[in-house]
């Protein structure tokens, strides 16, 4: 195997009401390089114990499994991973590693990446689309899974919004975020939410900003999540009073997310002060949406 490279987006699910189907790849890039080696070696950078272990990094876990799959042996791989994408941040990190090794297992063995093979391997680590199909495709993506089949329509995202995302410095896992969610929701809070997704999608075809504020609240997750996010509520209502067409939790958090046309740095301090008041340290980044998905190259 020559060596390679996969590149893939950031992305941010959910955007309030459309839990566990909206996702949006953003301008924040996981670089993968990897070559054949007899066992794995793994460099990080910046450096990072966790991902350096074999068992715990989902890139090699997945190019092991998606080698045995081919019926070959996984003698090793040498892997160079510059993370930019913050670990259990709800920035989909684990999905750029999966992504990322579908990608260069099929650009490996020269076959056809259809959505069916992605979604039998990927599946096997990651069990929902909203991180992992815009990480692959790019874009804004509104996807559910029935039967075992995955439907999912790409819908344009305007190009004059922008997302400011505010990073704090504590980890939460996806699988820990969801431990909280309840087993059973009101037909009041369900309604709620499918009105709500419904106005977003229509608020981005129609490019109706000012309903982006209503159209990202949310019940399903944010509610429950938000104990675990000290200062969650606060961080939101800066962001609006700073400008932001809307703001919800990224992902399974604890990153939090505001959409803006303007105002990107006051928006993104005033959601800082709204972790700093609950003494929590955060970072914020301003980002574009990522149209392209993720791309693999060959180095050498
Ligand atoms: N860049 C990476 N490279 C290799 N393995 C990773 C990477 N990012 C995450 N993982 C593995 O995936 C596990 C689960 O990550 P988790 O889903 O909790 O966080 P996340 O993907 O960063 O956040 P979210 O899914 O909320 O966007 C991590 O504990 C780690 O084992
Ligand atoms: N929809 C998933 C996304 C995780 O990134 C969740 O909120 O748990």
């Amino acid at each position: 195997m020559k060596k390679l490279r996969a590149i893939v987006p950031a992305t941010t699910a959910n955007l309030g009401a459309g839990f566990d189907t909206f996702g949006l790849a953003l301008s924040l890039y996981n670089e993968f390089e990897v070559e054949e080696h007899d066992g794995v070696v793994i460099e990080t950078i910046p450096d990072n114990p966790f991902l350096k272990t074999p068992e715990k990094n989902l890139f090699v876990q997945v190019l092991k499994y998606a080698c045995e799959r081919r019926g070959k042996t996984f003698h090793g791989a040498k892997v160079k991973q510059i993370t930019n994408v913050p670990v259990a941040r709800g920035l989909g990190s684990s999905a750029t590693a999966i992504v990322a090794a579908i990608l260069i297992s099929a650009t490996v063995s020269k076959v056809e990446l259809t959505d069916d093979l992605f979604f039998e391997i990927a599946y096997r680590f990651e069990p929902h689309p909203d991180n992992l199909l815009p990480a692959w495709k790019g874009g804004f993506i509104t996807a559910l899974l029935q039967n075992k089949k995955t439907y999912y329509q790409h819908i344009d995202f305007p190009q004059d919004i922008k997302a400011v995302v505010v990073i704090p410095d504590f980890e939460l896992s996806t699988e820990k975020a969801r431990a909280v969610l309840p087993e059973k929701i009101s037909l009041k809070d369900g309604v709620f939410n499918v009105q709500r997704a419904s106005l977003f999608i229509s608020a981005l075809v129609n490019k109706q900003y000012d309903i982006l504020k209503i159209a990202m609240d949310d019940r399903f997750h944010q509610p429950y999540r938000k104990k675990l996010i000290p200062g969650f509520d606060e961080v939101i209502s800066n962001a609006l009073e700073a400008g932001a067409l809307g703001a919800s939790l990224s992902g399974a958090g604890p990153t939090v997310l505001a959409l803006a046309i303007e105002k990107f740095d006051d928006i993104g301090k005033a959601m800082i002060e709204g972790f700093e008041k609950h003494s929590i340290k955060a970072d914020y980044k301003v980002l574009e949406v990522d149209k392209r998905g993720a791309r693999v190259e060959i180095i050498e």
